[in-house]
């Protein structure tokens, strides 16, 4: 291959160079197939020699992008005029944190597997009322139900500080040492830090100004939930004072992060009466995985989209295997680079939340399926936040009653078209995709700062309750220290997954779902709409994704909506009953919180003896004060 550009010797013929990106791709989907591979077999298995295969083949995959790299040089693609050609050579050149020379790749890489381990492997012991305390719990079944039905005080607490003792606070040195190294190869990409790196898959001017913009729009809708979900909290927790701050206490709210408040739909429901408990229905009627899957990828056909591959479900991990083993339980979608294998790991559970989170896997595979035949540089979303967005925008028509109805998972004496019962479902969804903002918002503000070096380790605790305190209004339970590492406690963090493309995923779904449903020829309000069976929206949103990353994103939104811009008038538009039944629920109620956490909230250093690592009653912080 590198013989090509030299004996041709002209940095500027674009045929040699075009047969280069040929050989490139040959080769391409060579190589990354088989570091996928041993990635899955570590994740679906993890051992240290399974550990160690997977370093070696992310190793040969650095390798193989240094080496194209250097091959790029061979051409003066800057110049060239035509755009595609120009577009891969652009993505091949960006070779991220494969330009560390070998042994700085390698530690870089064992610092993240050693995160991810850490998480995917923690368990909580000493569990209150337990005879056996040295019985340990995983996330995921055992803590994630806690977190959504438990209504105790002290067993919430439990999981809460519990979870982040045994992530988070094992892992500031491989994070610092993940920072240290992430920012030297974007340096040596041309970025300035890490997140520079990161924000510049959106092609963006100003992103983050973009970012705090939008966010700003979708705060007044968030205070009016947050100060009726924080009045129906305090009447449950009685007796636990809140913070005087306002800020809500974390881990009350039906989920490990406080991101997704639909675990407290029972409790906020407008009409109690008028229950959408989907979960009791699928129970009910016996629902398994395969069933869940089986629904969704109807979904996708019958919009006359792409089934899913004959290999899909037999390679697949949709259940947590009961052999004992660790795997990486958090769901995920694979795109294996070689056209034929893709896949989706799960440890699903039969819930609802489980079958919006079916929808979410099953969209970046359908994605993966409809830009399969771009060139590999191109098989990534038009910019994440899309890739984040398509299986929701297919979940906001699966959840609707009307679609519940046809699918048999509404009770049958209760009718879709029910006002006080659509209420009650736009609360479900407010639940989900107004409460989820300010985080989806938070982590990478956090991230930024850090890669700029504008958050030293010491100060990542502190600097993290800075942000969750001032922009998601939530307050920890328990005093935390500088020792802490909450941030490590959420997958992304030690995955070094980014997080702000789901923060776009929230705003732009809502427009892609309201250029959908016109499409599908929907009269009436937005939150009614299900494009279920519209080939023609279909057709549009294959469009968009056979595009893959061929195009700047602003071509990719204008295929669907007409516009090039990202706006949140389509999300406060489908929220708008419940806007207006909250402001008048919340009238006597003073809205939001102060930037910080509560009277002299501080993260102080710990006592010489670090905090006992088993809960024993922990020294209450300033902010929640338990009369109990
Ligand atoms: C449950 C979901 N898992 C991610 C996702 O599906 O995005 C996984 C883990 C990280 C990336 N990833 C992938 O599958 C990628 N390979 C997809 C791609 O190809 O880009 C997840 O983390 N979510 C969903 C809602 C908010 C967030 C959360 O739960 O906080
Ligand atoms: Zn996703």
């Amino acid at each position: 291959v590198a013989s090509i550009g030299s004996s041709f010797g002209d940095r500027n013929n674009i045929t040699a160079a075009k047969i280069w990106l040929e050989e490139y791709n040959t080769e391409a989907e060579k190589v990354r197939p088989e570091a996928q591979e041993a990635s899955w077999t570590w994740n679906t298995n993890i051992t240290d020699y399974n550990n160690r295969l997977k370093l070696e083949a992310e190793k040969k995959k650095s390798e193989f992008d240094k080496r194209s790299y250097n091959q790029t040089l061979n051409w003066d693609w800057k110049n060239f005029t035509e755009i595609n050609a120009k577009r891969q050579f652009y993505k091949i050149a960006d070779i991220g944190e494969s330009v560390l020379p070998t042994d700085k790749f390698q530690q870089i890489t064992k610092a993240k597997s050693n995160m991810q381990s850490v998480y995917s492997k923690a368990r909580v012991c000493n569990k209150p009322g337990d005879q056996d305390p040295s019985k340990c719990y995983p996330l995921n079944p055992t803590l994630e139900n806690i977190m959504a039905k438990s209504t105790d005080w002290k067993e919430l607490a439990w999981a809460w500080e519990g979870w982040r003792n045994e992530t988070g606070r094992k892992m500031p040195d491989d994070y610092e040492k993940f920072v240290e190294l992430a920012n030297e190869a974007a340096g040596m990409n041309g970025y300035t830090d890490n997140g520079d790196y990161w924000r510049s898959w959106y092609e963006t001017e100003n992103f983050e100004k973009q970012m705090e913009e939008l966010f700003i729009g979708l705060k007044d809708l968030y205070k009016l939930l947050h100060a009726y979900a924080r009045k129906k909290l305090k009447e449950r927790f009685v007796g636990h004072p809140f913070p005087d701050s306002g800020q809500i206490p974390a881990h009350l709210l039906g989920n490990m992060w406080a991101q997704s408040w639909g675990n407290l739909f029972t409790l906020l429901a407008p009409y109690p009466g008028k229950p959408l408990d989907v979960t009791e229905m699928m129970r009910e009627q016996n629902y398994t995985t395969r069933k869940m899957f089986d629904l969704s990828e109807k979904f996708f056909t019958d919009l006359g989209l792409d089934p899913m591959p004959p290999k899909f479900y037999n390679d697949s991990m949709l259940d947590k295997p009961e052999d004992g083993r660790d795997v990486v339980c958090h769901a995920s979608a694979w795109d294996f680079y070689n056209r034929k294998d893709f896949r989706i790991k799960q440890c699903t559970q039969v819930t609802m939340d489980w079958l919006i989170t079916t929808h979410h896997e099953m969209g970046h595979v359908q994605y993966f399926l409809q830009y399969k035949d771009q060139p590999v540089v191109f098989r990534r979303g038009a910019n994440p936040g899309f890739h984040e967005a398509i299986g929701d925008v297919l979940a906001l028509s699966v959840s609707t009653p009307k679609h519940l109805k046809k699918i048999n998972l509404l009770r049958p004496n209760q009718n879709p078209d029910d006002e006080e019962l659509q209420l009650n479902f736009l609360m479900n969804q407010a639940l989900k995709k107004i409460a989820f903002i300010p985080f989806g918002y938070l982590i990478d503000q956090w991230r930024w700062k850090v890669f700029k070096g504008e958050t030293k380790k010491d100060e990542y605790n502190e600097d993290w309750w800075n942000l969750r305190c001032k922009h998601q209004g939530v307050s920890p339970p328990v005093q935390r220290f500088n020792t802490d590492f909450d941030a490590g406690s959420k997958f992304h963090v030690p995955n070094n997954t980014p997080y702000i493309r789901y923060f776009v995923s929230y705003v732009i779904q809502f427009q892609f779902h309201k250029a959908l449903c016109k499409e599908a020829g929907h009269n009436g309000p937005l939150h009614k709409c299900d494009i279920d069976q519209s080939t023609e929206a279909g057709n549009k949103l294959a469009a968009m994704m056979k595009l893959g990353s061929s195009k700047e994103w602003p071509d990719a939104m204008e295929a669907i909506t007409g516009q090039r811009k990202m706006n949140v008038s389509d999300l406060i538009e489908y929220f708008a009953p419940l806007e207006d039944w909250l402001k008048k629920e919340v009238k006597n109620e003073t809205l939001g919180w102060d930037d910080q956490c509560g009277r002299n909230f501080t993260i102080p250093t710990p006592p010489p003896t670090s905090p006992p690592t088993t809960p024993t009653p922990t020294p209450q912080s300033s902010t929640v004060k338990p009369t109990s």
